[in-house]
């Protein structure tokens, strides 16, 4: 679903911040990326996104080079992705219900439909019950959520997360992985940066870490290690 070849990001300036990164993520695989502060977490996320090019190597994306998408594609190749910020980036002049349609609204959804999807978007993230209300009054870890719902309210096939719980304590960060399980068990791609090790070592998923642009490590943990074919 997302492959890396050699791939290597130099920011304008010098700084190599990634440096020959290959991997590969099956369809509906789910890992973690690890690493210090400034590995280049963020970095290769963006570069999924295309919000960053690359200098060297190529990303396959669904069995597409995304560096080869000519520009008037990109809109349309970035819905199929959902991604998760730390501080969510919530509207604040506008609802919960609003804030998830937003996606929806972009892509120009018959008004009907698009309501179906944010409430069972807000469903699946536990806050039906708080759609009027403005995210300002919510708690970080409900407003993580409306994030969230956000992010997956359009179906993507792939969601990006960047330190999605950076922001929140343990226990409501330990709920919101197990709000990302269940979306990749219903088949969604995950691929999330966060530096909180005590809590995705627990969670036993594949670990790809970061040292200093490097990829030093790629570990599928035993319990859930996919089977060998
Ligand atoms: N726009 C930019 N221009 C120049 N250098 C950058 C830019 N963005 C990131 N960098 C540098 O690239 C390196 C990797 O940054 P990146 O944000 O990808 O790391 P990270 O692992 O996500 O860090 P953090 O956990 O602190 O978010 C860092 O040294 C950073 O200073």
């Amino acid at each position: 679903m997302i492959r890396f070849d050699e791939v290597s990001k130099r920011y304008p300036g010098g700084h190599e911040a990634l440096k020959q990164v290959s991997f590969e993520l099956e369809k509906g695989e789910m890992a973690f990326l690890t690493g210090r502060s400034g590995a280049g977490k963020s970095t290769l996320l963006k570069l999924i996104m295309l919000t960053e090019a690359l200098n060297q190597g190529q990303i396959l994306v669904g069995g597409r080079n995304i560096n080869r998408l000519p520009s008037r594609q990109i809109p349309y190749y970035r819905r199929r992705i959902g991604v998760v910020f730390q501080d969510h980036q919530l509207l604040f002049d506008r609802s919960v219900f609003d804030n998830v349609m937003l996606p929806l609204q972009i892509e120009g959804f018959d008004k009907h439909e698009a309501a179906r999807r944010v409430r069972a978007a807000l469903d699946k993230v536990g806050l039906l019950d708080k759609e009027k209300l403005n995210p300002i009054t919510l708690s970080g870890g409900e407003q993580q959520r409306v994030g969230i719902a956000r992010a997956v309210v359009n179906r993507p096939q792939i969601l990006l997360a960047d330190e999605p719980t950076g922001n929140l304590d343990p226990e409501l960060a330990a709920e919101i992985m197990v709000l990302f399980e269940q979306f990749n068990q219903v088949g969604v791609c995950m691929l999330i940066a966060s530096h909180d090790l005590s809590l995705i070592t627990r969670l036993k998923h594949r670990m790809l870490t970061l040292d200093l642009g490097r990829l030093i490590k790629d570990e599928h943990q035993p319990s859930r290690a996919r089977s060998p074919s």
